[in-house]
Parts: structure tokens; C-alpha cells; sequence
């Protein structure tokens, strides 16, 4: 089809009506205006899927070399007149230098990509800037959450989404077809008055993260405080013992393990309140309350975090034979011994104590580092629902019985050893050991035959109680949400 019949959108019932997308087999003519980097990798990614690709410059002849063979660069005249959807890769402040445009872009798409410079500012969107711009061309927003890098890399993992935003359903879905043609998935946000939080979304620094890092933060403050107090501050202040010296590497590698620990028994916590919730309602198909649906969500953070902090407390426990005060503990308790003369100091308990303690913190990290590698998009996609529930579930809860058991036998018998109460406070691992040991627990006791069976049947909707209600499509119910899958 010449280009010249493609320009003229079909139906003209209003001032701006829905645009006429040509879907003949090479798509829509697609233009990009602009030169820079982010118009650069689109064309190259739009280019690789086999599409012929228009670019509108100001100075055609600077920027052709830096372009794909298979795109044109021409003037942002001759892009408009000859494209069907446009992708504006322009910063807004330059908008109103298009507006000369406005005739040639009149019923067509126009994408705009741009990101805001700062969140939370007044006034209109960009996308609505250059609707404003534009009155007679159909604005669609997308494309902004990506970088231009990415963009060039393409969607590696298969999963990349791109919200996309518009008030004409037509423009919209050539936008979100071009998009699944690059090979990304399109999410429809909403009509072009949601661009404000499409902008605002690619601003936003790791959105997901800041309640499960600000938890681990929080976790690691306290536990922190309390081996100082406990351990440094409070000798110091009594008998005048200088620990200080524990504070960088001690310290903190006696902090990790707790938060590790805690951070684990934080992802399997969730579903078991959600399976008691499930029991005591007798149905699957009421909603979980709202803190537990975003706790639920925040599984995978919480435990990428916690195999972090398990990760860093083996590095450190690798690093600390290395100090020097380990090497003069060694060498005064070597002299005393030979002071005493005592010629073997072998305590065959101790010895079965240590190598016990290792053996499970290197299992438990192992079965850790299996279940972040299968949180990888990449991985996990290639996992059926089946094999991922088992990862997920069985070898996350291995994982927690295994860091509990390292924990254990860290204590050993200091619990029952008064020496191990300085000030009346107990070791920091008895404390570290309650919330894994209560979720362990209640894990045993979900898997009772009596409990089990009637979780089952009411996972299966055989509940009596089972109202049914709408749900939107996409939308799982509470119950297909296992109570025990960590998603880690
Ligand atoms: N770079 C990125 O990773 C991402 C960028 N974006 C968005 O894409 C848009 C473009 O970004 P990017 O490619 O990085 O920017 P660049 O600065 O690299 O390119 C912008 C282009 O705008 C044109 N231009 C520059 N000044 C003017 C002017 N005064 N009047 C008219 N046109 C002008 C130039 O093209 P020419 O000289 O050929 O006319 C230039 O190549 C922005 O809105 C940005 O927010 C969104 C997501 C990621
Ligand atoms: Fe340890």
C-alpha cells in the first residue's frame, strides 16, 4: 500500500476520532522522532523485527550513520506525512518545536515515551503536554519504564512489562501489539489521565523493595544494638573490658545469621497466617485482609534479602581467622595451655558441636542459593507450576530447618549455662530462634492429617461455606495463592 493511502485515517466522525492503524502484514509505518539515544535503540529493536522504520531529525544528514541500514532518516516533515504511529523521542520542554507537525499528525498515533524529571509535580503529565500539543493525534503513553539500553538489549527473561496508557482503545492496542512484537508484554494501565503515574512509576527507586529492605534494616539495627549492649557497652561499663575492637567484623557477623534467619521465617510466616485464616473461615473464597495480600506479595524480597545476609555472614565467617585478634586469641590460649601443661585441649562435644554447626549453615546456604536462582524470571519460567512449588515450598522450608538447626547448634547446651546470661540477657541466638521455631511448628502442625485433609479439600473449593464471586479475569483467587510457596 503507497504510504500516501495509509495517512488519511478512515473514519472521521469527530474532531479526533479513532485511528485508522493499518494492519496489512509488514503493521503500521512506524516513525520516531528524534535522534538520540533512546530513538536509536528503538529503531534498531524496531528494525530487528523486520519493520521498516522512518526517523525525523532536525539535520538528516548528522545523525544517518548512526542508524540501522533498514531505517531512514529523513525530516520530522517527511517522517509525519509518511508514518501511521509515531514514537516522540523528544524531552517535552522540545514538544512545542512540533508543532508544525500538527496537520501531518492529524488522526494518528503518537507515543510518547518521555519520563519526568522529579516525582510528585504539579500540573499535567507529559503525555498530556503533548496531547495538548497535538489535540487532533491519539496520545498514547509507554515505553518510559525501560532505558534505552534494555530497550537495545531486548526482554532477555521473556517478562518484561511496559504499561501503556491512552484514551483511544484503538491507538492503544496498535501501540500494545508493536510492543508485543518486540517481544515485550504490554499491561494496559488505563486511559491517558493514568500517564501521571506511568511517569511516576519509572521514577520510583525499587518500589517492591523499600518494606522488605527497611525490615531487614530494622532487624539488623536491633539485633545489633542488643549484641552491643550485651556484649561491648555494658562489660565495658561494669568490669572495664574493652571489646570494642568487635564492633566492624564480630559484631555484624553475629547480627547477618539473625536477620538471615528472621528475613526467612518472614517469607513462610505469611502463608501460614493465610492458611489459618483459610481454616477459620472454612472457604478460600473470601479475601485475605490487605496487609497480608501485600506481606504475601513481598515473599520473593524477603527472601533474596535473607539469602543476602546468609551469603555476607559466610564471607565473613571465612574472613575471621584472618584478623589479628584471632591470631593472638590462638597464640595466648596455645601459651597457657602449655603453661598448664595440658597436652591434648581436644573436647570431643565441642568438636561434634562445630562440625555439626558448619555442616547445616552450609546446606542451609546451599538450599538457599538454589531457591534465588529459581526466583530468576528466567529459570523459573522454565519450571512447570508443579516443579517450582516443590522448590519453592519443600526445599524453602529445608532451607529454614537447616538455618534453624545451624542456629541450634550454634546454642548447644549455653542455654541451660548460666555464664551464657552476662546482665540477665540471653545470647542473641535464643532470640534469633523463636520466630523460625514457631513457623517451623506450625508448619508440623498444617501437615496433621486432620488439618491437612480439610486445607486440601478447601483449596479444591469443596468447602461448605463456598460463596462464589466475581472475579475479574487474571485475578487468582486466595486460595490458588499456596500457603507455603515462598517464591523466593
Ligand atoms: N535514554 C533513555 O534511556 C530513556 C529515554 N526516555 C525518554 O526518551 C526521550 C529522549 O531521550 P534520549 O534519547 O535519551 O534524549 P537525547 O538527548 O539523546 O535525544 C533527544 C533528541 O531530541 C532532539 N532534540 C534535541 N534538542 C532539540 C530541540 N531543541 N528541539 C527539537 N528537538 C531536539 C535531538 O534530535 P535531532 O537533533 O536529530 O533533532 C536529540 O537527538 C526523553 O523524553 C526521555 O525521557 C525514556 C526512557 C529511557
Ligand atoms: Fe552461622
Amino acid at each position: 500500500m503507497p504510504h500516501g493511502d495509509m495517512k488519511k485515517p478512515l473514519l472521521q466522525t469527530s474532531r479526533c476520532p479513532e485511528p485508522h492503524v493499518s494492519e496489512t502484514s509488514g503493521g503500521p509505518t512506524v516513525g520516531i522522532l528524534g535522534t538520540g539515544d533512546f530513538a536509536r535503540s528503538l529503531a534498531v529493536r524496531l528494525t530487528r523485527t523486520g519493520r521498516a522504520v522512518l526517523v525525523g531529525s532536525r539535520d538528516p544528514g548528522r545523525c544517518s550513520g548512526l542508524f540501522p541500514p533498514a531505517a531512514e532518516v529523513t525530516s520530522h516533515e517527511d517522517t509525519a506525512a509518511r508514518s501511521d504511529l509515531l514514537f516522540v523521542a523528544l524531552f517535552p520542554e522540545h514538544y512545542g518545536t512540533l508543532a508544525g507537525l500538527r496537520g501531518a499528525l492529524e488522526g494518528k498515533v503518537l507515543v510518547d515515551v518521555s519520563n519526568a524529571a522529579e516525582l510528585s509535580r504539579g500540573g499535567p503529565s507529559n503525555a498530556e503536554q503533548l496531547a495538548g500539543v497535538f489535540p487532533d493525534s491519539h496520545v498514547v503513553k509507554g515505553f518510559n519504564v525501560i532505558s534505552a539500553w534494555a530497550l537495545l538489549a531486548g526482554p532477555r527473561d521473556g517478562s518484561r512489562q511496559i504499561p501503556i496508557c491512552g484514551d483511544s482503545g484503538r491507538a492503544k492496542s496498535a501501540v500494545m501489539q508493536l510492543c508485543r512484537g518486540m517481544g515485550f508484554i504490554p499491561e494496559d494501565a488505563g486511559g491517558l489521565s493514568a500517564a501521571r503515574d506511568v511517569e511516576d512509576g519509572a521514577l520510583r527507586l525499587f518500589p517492591s523493595w523499600g518494606g522488605p529492605a527497611l525490615c531487614s534494616l530494622g532487624l539488623f539495627l536491633l539485633f545489633y544494638t542488643y549484641n552491643f549492649l550485651r556484649s561491648v557497652l555494658l562489660p565495658y561499663v561494669c568490669k572495664g573490658e574493652n571489646h570494642f575492637y568487635r564492633l566492624p567484623v564480630e559484631m555484624v557477623n553475629a547480627t547477618l545469621p539473625a536477620v538471615a534467619l528472621e528475613m526467612l521465617a518472614l517469607v513462610y510466616l505469611p502463608g501460614l497466617l493465610a492458611a489459618g485464616l483459610q481454616l477459620r473461615r472454612g472457604t478460600k473464597y473470601s479475601r485475605f485482609p490487605c496487609w497480608l495480600d501485600r506481606w504475601l506479595c513481598l515473599r520473593k524480597q524477603l527472601g533474596l534479602l535473607s539469602f543476602l545476609c546468609a551469603a555476607l555472614h559466610a564471607v565473613y565467617s571465612l574472613c575471621l581467622p584472618m584478623r589479628r585478634s584471632a591470631r593472638y586469641r590462638l597464640l595466648n590460649a596455645a601459651f597457657k595451655q602449655v603453661k598448664d601443661s595440658v597436652e591434648n585441649s581436644w573436647v570431643e562435644a565441642e568438636v561434634w558441636r562445630m562440625e555439626l554447626y558448619l555442616s547445616f549453615g552450609i546446606l542451609a546456604l546451599g538450599v538457599l542459593s538454589l531457591l534465588a536462582v529459581t526466583s530468576l524470571p528466567s529459570v523459573g519460567n522454565s519450571l512447570n507450576w508443579r516443579e517450582f512449588s516443590f522448590v519453592q515450598s519443600r526445599l524453602g522450608y529445608a532451607a529454614l530447618s537447616m538455618a534453624t538447626l545451624h542456629a541450634l547448634t550454634f546454642g548447644w547446651d549455653r542455654a541451660f549455662d548460666p555464664r551464657s546470661y552476662p546482665f540477665y540477657l540471653p545470647p542473641s541466638f535464643m532470640l534469633e530462634l523463636a520466630l523460625p521455631c514457631a513457623v517451623l511448628l506450625g508448619r508440623l502442625g498444617l501437615a496433621l492429617p486432620c488439618v491437612a485433609g480439610r486445607l486440601a479439600r478447601i483449596r479444591r473449593g469443596l468447602d461448605a461455606g463456598r460463596q462464589v464471586r466475581f472475579r475479574p479475569p487474571g485475578e487468582a483467587p486466595n486460595g490458588d495463592v499456596p500457603e507455603d510457596v515462598s517464591d523466593v
